[in-house]
């Protein structure tokens, strides 16, 4: 059986994200874990894989190297058009890793021009003049000036990309998306006679999106948000080359103790956290500080969570958090450098999701694209199915394998404030 699209998400809540609107949008969608050293047995019912990589802010050689693998593999899937997917807040540095994975993955595609269209209107994030807002605020006025990994200060996107990539940006105006694909199509073969090799693309709606995506339907490589997703399947829909998904093929059910683990610094997440503890949900502060103190600190504070989960976990959900507004977490960075602080709090809660794991946490709750990388990474997880939307961007998903578990991977802006309250509702 030979996969239609092809997909390399740069986290693994983004993967979850596209894999959700990609099932929604009507293709057999399938998330894997990093990229597999085996093909998929024979008998995958599948339209679409989504390759979830942790290379959104590796160092950009790695995300190349990391990213290129993933496209082989696809490739000998037997895809026809690849997908590379990134934050709908173009989440980056001048560094990468947008830039140069979308260089490389065009070089291997032989790709004369691809798009770059992180809108993704349901959740807020349109593309005017070749600017991003997040709701009415442009990017660079948001909240994401403060992430903590990738701070967003600039917000037009030609320029973003343009010093990122060696390749010349150029845009298409929201005139001409208005004008429908055929439209598109060809604004993007006279951009391409201009040496143009990568075109932002404006989008305020889905309607734009689904013109976007037809307009795409020759081009092997396409990049973007997961709204992008909504115009493609139709291309295939069109050559009569998708069957319908079968609830069979939907996420199984799965039955135990719930937790939640937050190790996004999100505006939204902070709110969805101060609702839960509201909520009356138990939770416990990680401390950065504590946790880089001494060389046994992680193992400690493992125990020590632990010990606190263990009799309150029999009664309903818990939440572990290192979540903190943007001055806290300054003043971690300043006192440990920035990389070394995600990296310490995402070794704790992997650390920590394996040991709730092992006591009996069979549907889990993740804040955070890094932080999801982390956890999925260490329960050995490397395969996931689709289950029911919670959210926009948000849907559940089950492990396949001897012991499944319901995983939320809830990317840091996304989800209404009582998102970790109402997600068990609709848990599969
Ligand atoms: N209190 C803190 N101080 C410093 N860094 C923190 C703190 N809490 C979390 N972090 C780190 O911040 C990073 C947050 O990134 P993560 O991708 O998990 O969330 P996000 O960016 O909000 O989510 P998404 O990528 O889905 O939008 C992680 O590396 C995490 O370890
Ligand atoms: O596109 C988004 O905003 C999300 O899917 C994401 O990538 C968060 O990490």
């Amino acid at each position: 059986m030979a996969i239609l699209l092809g997909c390399i998400a740069d986290d693994f809540t983004g993967a979850t994200d596209l894999a959700g609107m990609l099932q929604q949008a009507g293709m057999r969608t399938i998330q894997i874990i990093g990229v597999p050293s085996t093909p998929l047995p024979a008998d995958t019912a599948a339209d679409a894989v989504v390759i979830a990589l942790k290379s959104r802010t590796t160092p950009a050689r790695q995300a190349v190297e990391d990213s290129l693998a993933a496209l082989q593999w696809l490739k000998s899937a037997g895809c026809r058009q690849f997908y590379f997917k990134y934050c709908s807040t173009f989440d980056s540095t001048d560094r990468g890793n947008i830039g140069p994975v979308i260089d490389a993955l065009m070089e291997a595609t032989g790709s004369e021009i691809t798009i770059a269209c992180p809108a993704f209107p349901e959740n807020e994030r349109t593309v005017y003049k070749g600017h991003l807002f997040v709701g009415d605020t442009l990017l660079a006025e948001s909240g994401m000036r403060n992430h903590p990994l990738t701070p967003m200060t600039d917000s037009n996107l030609p320029r973003v990309l343009q010093r990122q990539t060696r390749h010349t940006v150029g845009l298409i105006e929201h005139r001409i998306v208005a004008a429908g694909s055929n439209a598109i199509h060809e604004s993007l073969l006279q951009l391409q006679t201009q040496g143009v090799k990568i075109a932002i693309v404006d989008a305020t709606s889905n309607a734009d999106l689904v013109q976007i995506g037809a307009a795409c339907a020759p081009f092997p490589l396409v990049t973007g948000g997961s709204g992008l997703a909504l115009g493609l399947p139709q291309n295939f829909r069109a050559q009569g080359l998708l069957h319908p998904v079968e609830p069979a093929q939907q996420a199984p059910s799965t039955d135990g103790l719930r937790a939640i683990l937050s190790g996004s610094c999100s505006q939204t997440s902070q709110a969805q956290l101060r609702h839960i503890l509201d909520y009356g949900v138990p939770g416990f502060a990680l401390d950065p500080l504590q946790l880089a103190a001494t060389s046994d600190a992680l193992p400690r504070l493992v125990d020590d969570v632990m010990a606190w989960a263990t009799p309150r976990v029999e009664n309903g959900p818990v939440i572990v958090y290192a979540t903190a507004a943007a001055d806290k977490v300054k003043r971690v960075q300043s006192a440990l450098g920035a990389e070394r602080a995600g990296a310490i709090i995402e070794e704790a809660l992997a650390a920590i999701a394996k040991r709730l794991v092992e006591a009996g946490v069979r549907q889990l709750i993740v804040a955070g694209g890094e932080t999801s990388g982390a956890v999925v990474t260490a329960l050995g997880i490397n395969r996931l199915r689709i289950g029911r939307q919670i959210d926009p961007g948000v849907p559940w998903t089950v492990s396949l394998g001897d012991r499944p578990i319901a995983l939320a991977l809830k990317s840091g802006n996304f989800g209404s404030t009582d998102f970790f309250e109402k997600a068990w509702d609709k848990v599969p």
